[in-house]
């Protein structure tokens, strides 16, 4: 008989928020900390206090900083350190785990230095079997929300069918509704890009800007992110799905966004370093700016807002003059074929 046992490596707010969720689906949820205080803060209050407060967890999620005891003969994988970490946990994953896993993939980032997504990733550091296994979930799905149990509709994909429906069944809740997409690639380039746009809304709510300057961003936004995922490859109906608007929506909106919250600190004037240290958690966005500005540069694709943010964070440019910079450009059409349907 298959193990109901899951193991979820990192114990941060998505792998924690998970990890209940896992459990509510009737899985043994073994959650990775490296940290070993962390691990044991977590079993003695039931509650992860640095990244999840407030949230009771089950006895069925217990935290552990001994990695081979939470791999061992674990049924899934749920992968949920930032994409930063990627590599490294997956070297775990490969020198342990052998056959019929099913892995989770939830980071939401570019590789800044090899301009990877975390599936490619994936398939370089694991062998083809476990590889093969990989399905990535995205969408709007902040954890603090997922923690208690409020309606969340998620998608996920992976190579074969079978796979990402193989994950459907084990995530699918009454308020925890899970599509599937076989555009694997749109589902992590809208999980990545929307983080930059998030990011800008972030400065222009810390510039003291309003609804207006956020509506621009988000409408633009998702026009540069279509640009630069079709010239890659990805359909753009998934742009207009839960992978593109609807994450893109719910970053650019929520108090619970770490890319908008760290956007913000910026605007009021604060460094990047300050701005990350007074987050204190994963912000993608930072180094999915830098990957997507060399990615679309290389493709020769117009991305103004991703340029604005990669000047502010790369360069030095202000907040103020980025502002400038946007709103100076030359006039031009909403829509690329924007002449068309004008005698
Ligand atoms: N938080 C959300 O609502 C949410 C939702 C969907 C997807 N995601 C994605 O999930 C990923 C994790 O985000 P998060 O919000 O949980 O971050 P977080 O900052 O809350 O937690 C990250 C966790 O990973 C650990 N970690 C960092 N580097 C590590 C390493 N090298 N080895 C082992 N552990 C390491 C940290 O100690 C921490 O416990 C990100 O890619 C994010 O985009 C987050
Ligand atoms: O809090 P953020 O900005 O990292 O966003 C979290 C999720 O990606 C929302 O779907």
């Amino acid at each position: 008989m298959q193990s109901e046992k899951v193991a979820v490596l990192g114990a941060g707010s998505w792998g924690t928020a998970l990890g209940r969720l896992l459990v509510q689906q009737g899985k043994q949820v073994y959650l990775w900390s490296r940290r070993v205080d962390l691990a044991k803060d977590i079993n003695s209050y039931r509650e992860n206090r640095r990244y999840l407060p407030g949230v009771l967890l089950p006895a069925k999620v217990r935290a552990h900083a001994d990695v081979d005891e939470v791999l061992k003969d674990a049924a899934t994988i749920v992968l949920a350190v930032p994409s930063s970490a990627l590599r490294e946990t997956a070297a775990l994953i490969r020198e342990r785990v052998q056959g019929d896993v099913l892995i989770i993939s939830t980071a939401k980032g570019i590789e800044p230095e090899t301009l990877k997504r975390p599936s490619e990733i994936l398939r370089e550091e694991l062998p083809k079997e476990l590889a093969d296994r990989v399905v990535v979930l995205s969408g709007p799905s902040h954890a603090e929300e997922v923690a208690r149990d409020i309606p969340t509709t998620v998608v996920v994909s992976a190579e074969q069918r079978a796979v990402a429906e193989q994950a459907q069944d084990l995530l699918m809740r009454p308020n925890f509704r899970v599509y599937t997409n076989p555009d694997l690639l749109g589902l992590e380039l809208g999980g990545s890009l929307k983080n930059i746009i998030a990011l800008a809304c972030g400065v222009a709510e810390g510039l003291g800007f309003g609804d207006n300057t956020k509506a621009a961003l988000v409408t633009r936004g998702l026009a540069e992110i279509i640009r630069l995922g079709t010239a890659m490859g990805a359909r753009e109906t998934t742009f207009a799905g839960l992978a593109g608007l609807g994450d893109l929506v719910v970053t650019c909106t929520s108090k619970h966004s770490r890319n908008m919250r760290f956007g913000s600190f910026l605007g009021k004037g604060k460094s990047v370093e300050e701005s990350l240290a007074l987050v204190g958690q994963t912000v993608e966005g930072v180094r999915t700016t830098r990957a997507a500005y060399q990615i679309a540069r290389e493709k020769g694709v117009e991305m103004p807002i991703t340029e604005e943010c990669y000047r502010v964070l790369f360069e030095g440019a202000s907040p103020a003059d980025a502002v400038g910079t946007l709103m100076g450009r030359l006039k031009t059409h909403e829509v690329e074929e924007g002449v068309e349907g004008w005698n």
